[in-house]
């Protein structure tokens, strides 16, 4: 499958939930993996953490780079590191299919933006809850997806930052109609729709999917809230 393919076809399934790898169980991987696929969940989010950028460390390009042959579904790498310049190559040839760098890590991320998607990687710009959105707005236009923290990067089970909301209606002014707009951190059923009133299409989840016994229930439950909202603004 090519980049194009694979990028249009995300789109064409928006909304998405995008299962949060860091909460999954890892001694059952391939167990999780085939769980999330009969959930039909399309995408695999992977929370990079360098414990410099955030205070918590998760896993990098190598583990990616192993779990890729194992399922067709889209990979979303989420780099909260420092530095992303040195390693992003990294990430590119494990296979992701997007990759999200932070405003926070790299001030000016035009060239990283522009290696992404002369890379064939949809190119993704992240920003932290207490950073406000003109940081980013001169970037916009380069972004194929922007996600806006909901919580403070590190940790999964949060609580979600309602002053996320106002960002995202920001945002979604600010973006044109094939940029994706994602929400992550603490997104449940009793979060997800106000994020969608407000203009998110794009949800990562983690505790709302890795803690119940049936991911597919959990999954199919938070896309149907997300298109009640979405259809009921379009
Ligand atoms: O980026 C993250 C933390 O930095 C996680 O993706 C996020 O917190 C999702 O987990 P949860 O749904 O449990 O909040």
């Amino acid at each position: 499958m090519t980049y194009f393919d694979t990028k249009n076809k995300l789109k064409s399934q928006l909304p998405v939930i995008a299962p949060s790898m860091l909460k999954c169980d890892f001694g059952n991987l391939q167990r999780e993996l085939t769980l999330l696929e009969t959930a039909e969940a399309q995408v695999l989010h992977w929370d990079v953490m360098d414990g410099h950028f955030v205070p918590n460390l998760s896993y990098g390009a190598l583990l990616i780079e192993r779990v890729r042959p194992l399922t067709k579904m889209f990979f979303d790498a989420h780099l909260m590191i420092s530095n992303p310049e040195k390693y992003i190559d990294d990430y590119i040839d494990a296979g992701c299919n997007s990759i999200t760098i932070h405003i926070e890590a790299v001030p000016n991320p035009k060239d990283l933006l522009q290696h992404l998607d002369k890379s064939g990687v949809l190119p993704g710009l992240a920003i932290n809850p207490k950073t406000p959105v003109k940081e980013i707005e001169p970037f916009l236009e380069l972004c194929g997806l922007v996600l806006v923290m909901s919580v403070e990067p590190g940790f999964g089970g949060q609580s979600f930052i309602s002053s996320s909301l106002q960002k995202i209606k920001q945002l979604k002014k600010l973006i044109s109609e094939e940029t994706i707009l994602s929400v992550d951190g603490g997104i449940g059923i009793d979060t997800i729709a106000e994020t969608a009133r407000a203009g998110a299409n794009y949800f990562v989840v983690g505790s709302a999917i890795f803690n119940q016994s049936d991911y597919s229930i959990a999954v199919s439950e938070l896309v149907q809230k997300a298109r009640n909202e979405t259809a009921s603004f379009t």
